[in-house]
């Protein structure tokens, strides 16, 4: 199967006077797959993401989707397709509603079908936010509820790919265990692609997931 996207000696530095923070990475991901990345704090997971999404420029090597290299696709197009989720969720001054419909304004979104409410209202319910209004304001929700409703927020786009930076960093136990239950789902059953970073030691229960782990500068398997 041909590489949905490919990163080949990848290397990046904040800062061309120091060391670099990672060198000569190398990975294929194809269509479908589900991969977790560890590592210790600081060793560039979040940027090793954000540079699949050209969020940040790369320094060397190449990093490809689809056979392209990232720099000749629009932003736009690329972002829609490969959906990056930051460690905080960020809720913009209006309700549930706006904040999980705000994507579908942007010009690129322009042919995708808004979701009625019943819809979101039953993904708030899976999401065990049931007893959350779609008109409460959002930034009066708690961490763990705005990390959960970002997640939909997501979801609701249908990327190809989410990378799920520390997608359960701000929930308990139980709503982590519901948000990894949906992110399996998602790659089971529709083939959605899942780049996650996560400090915890989850392991999906019926998938194998390709494990990575980010050290000494260089991504290894596990
Ligand atoms: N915009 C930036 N400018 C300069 N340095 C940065 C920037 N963002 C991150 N760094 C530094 O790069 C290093 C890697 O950060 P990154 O957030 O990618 O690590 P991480 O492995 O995801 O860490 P954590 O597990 O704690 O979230 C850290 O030392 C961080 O301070």
């Amino acid at each position: 199967m041909s590489s949905l996207i490919s990163l080949e000696h990848l290397g990046f530095s904040y800062d061309s006077s120091s060391a670099p923070l990672f060198d000569d990475v190398n990975l294929e991901i194809s269509r479908g797959d589900f991969l977790l990345i560890r590592g210790a704090s600081g060793t560039g997971k979040s940027t090793l993401l954000r540079l699949v999404c050209r969020l940040q420029p790369h320094c060397r090597g190449r990093i490809l989707f689809k056979g392209r290299t990232v720099e000749s696709i629009p932003p736009a197009e690329l972002r829609r397709q490969v959906l990056y989720t930051t460690q905080l969720p960020a809720m913009m001054d209006g309700t549930v509603r706006a904040n999980l419909l705000f994507p579908f304004s942007f010009e690129s979104n322009r042919e995708k079908a808004v979701p009625p409410d019943d819809a979101l209202r039953g993904m708030l319910e899976e999401f065990y936010l049931h007893d959350i209004p779609l008109d409460h304001h959002a930034l009066n929700l708690s961490v763990g509820q705005q990390q959960r409703v970002a997640l939909m927020r997501a979801i609701l786009q249908k990327p190809e790919v989410i990378l799920f930076d520390e997608p359960t960093s701000a929930l308990d136990g139980e709503s982590a265990s519901m948000v990894f239950r949906i992110i399996e789902h998602l790659n089971r059953d529709q083939q959605m692609t899942v780049v996650m970073v996560t400090h915890s030691d989850y392991r999906p229960e019926r998938i194998t997931p390709a494990i990575y782990l980010l050290e000494h500068r260089k991504l290894r398997r596990l």
